[in-house]
């Protein structure tokens, strides 16, 4: 059976036209005609479960929106926009609005009411965080300038995001003010998801960096720093990871990774590698997912990258 074989739960009894169900979905509207379901690369892998979700999801959309927005009185008509994405309560019907509503539903096991808490709070949050302003800020060029860089593609064409957190950084610079920190990262992530097109692509590769760090990087604030953004991340940016490798980290070091083991879902845990140091392991590891001419010469690749 074929991963889209079944969604078709709603085709107009009256047709006895044989239906494509691999190159578009019919679903019933609600005055009882059918209508296409527009679909992507992306959607067209979902699987007949998470269709079913998916459909009860969408009803439920209006009403979360209400829930997320309580002070505005058109919630349940306006329309909102995430990660680039115009999410209209009056026309869910769109393939890249399917690939945004199913992050939720993914990271929630399909429970449709898990799904829609977390939708609620995820666009409460970026209200309260205040996204739009911190993607606007501009931050010191000499305390965040070597922090974040995007570069290159793995074999599948996800971006790669390093988080270079070691280095000759002034981590005392960069953690000493918490909330500023978390507002470069936030506008980061917010960044490298600008790179996703929702269409064939919907996830990222991150890698951490920790060449030199020490025990004594660890301070109060950067710890504080590394929790809460990595609580926003499972709480707010559901499944757009596909990998996570924390590199150069130093071997008496690598307990650290379990220390973050409550704070992160098994799911997403599973994503996770730690690697050794140099640019053959690191390579070995990384060359697997990303071809040579996309990968930093640091990092065992080809590329003159930063
Ligand atoms: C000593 C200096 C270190 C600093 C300054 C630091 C900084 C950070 C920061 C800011 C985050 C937030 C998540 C993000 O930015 O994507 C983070 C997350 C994390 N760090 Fe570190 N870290 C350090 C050492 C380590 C070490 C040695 C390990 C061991 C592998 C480690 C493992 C992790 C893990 C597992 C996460 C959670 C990732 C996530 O939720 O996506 N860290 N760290």
């Amino acid at each position: 059976m074929s991963e889209t074989e079944g969604q078709e739960t709603a085709t107009s009894p009256a047709s006895s036209e044989p239906q494509d169900t691999t190159a578009q979905e019919v679903q019933e509207s609600a005055e009882g005609a059918t209508v296409e379901e527009p679909q992507n690369a992306l959607t067209e892998k979902f699987t007949p479960k998470e269709w079913d979700a998916l459909k009860v999801f969408r009803n439920e959309i209006p009403d979360a929106l209400a829930s997320a927005y309580p002070d505005k009185s058109d919630a349940k008509t306006a329309a909102i926009n995430l990660w680039g994405v115009t999410i209209d309560p009056s026309n869910l019907l769109d393939a890249r609005v399917s690939v945004v509503l199913m992050k939720f539903l993914r990271a929630r096991n399909l429970s449709v009411s898990e799904g829609k808490v977390m939708f609620i709070a995820t666009l409460r949050w970026r209200d309260e965080f205040n996204v739009e302003a911190a993607c606007k800020e501009e931050f010191p060029e000499d305390v965040f300038g070597q922090l974040g860089h995007i570069y290159g593609k793995d074999k599948a064409g996800r971006p790669v995001v390093y988080n270079v957190y070691g280095g000759n950084q002034d981590l005392k610079a960069i953690f000493g003010d918490v909330q500023r920190f978390l507002r470069w990262r936030v506008a980061f992530m917010e960044k490298s998801i600008e790179l996703l097109d929702l269409e064939s692509t919907d996830q990222m590769i991150q890698v951490h960096d920790y060449a030199g760090v020490s025990m004594t990087s660890r301070d109060a604030n950067s710890k504080n720093a590394a929790s809460e953004a990595s609580s926003i991340f499972s709480s707010h940016y559901p499944e757009l990871l596909h990998k996570k490798y924390f590199i150069n980290v130093p071997s008496y070091m690598t307990w650290i990774f379990w220390l973050f083991k409550p704070l992160i879902p098994s799911a997403t845990l599973a994503k996770m590698s730690v690697v050794g140091s140099g640019a053959s392991t690191i390579g070995k590891a990384l060359l697997p997912e990303i071809d040579a001419k996309q990968l930093p010469k640091r990092y065992g690749g080809e590329a003159e990258a930063f």
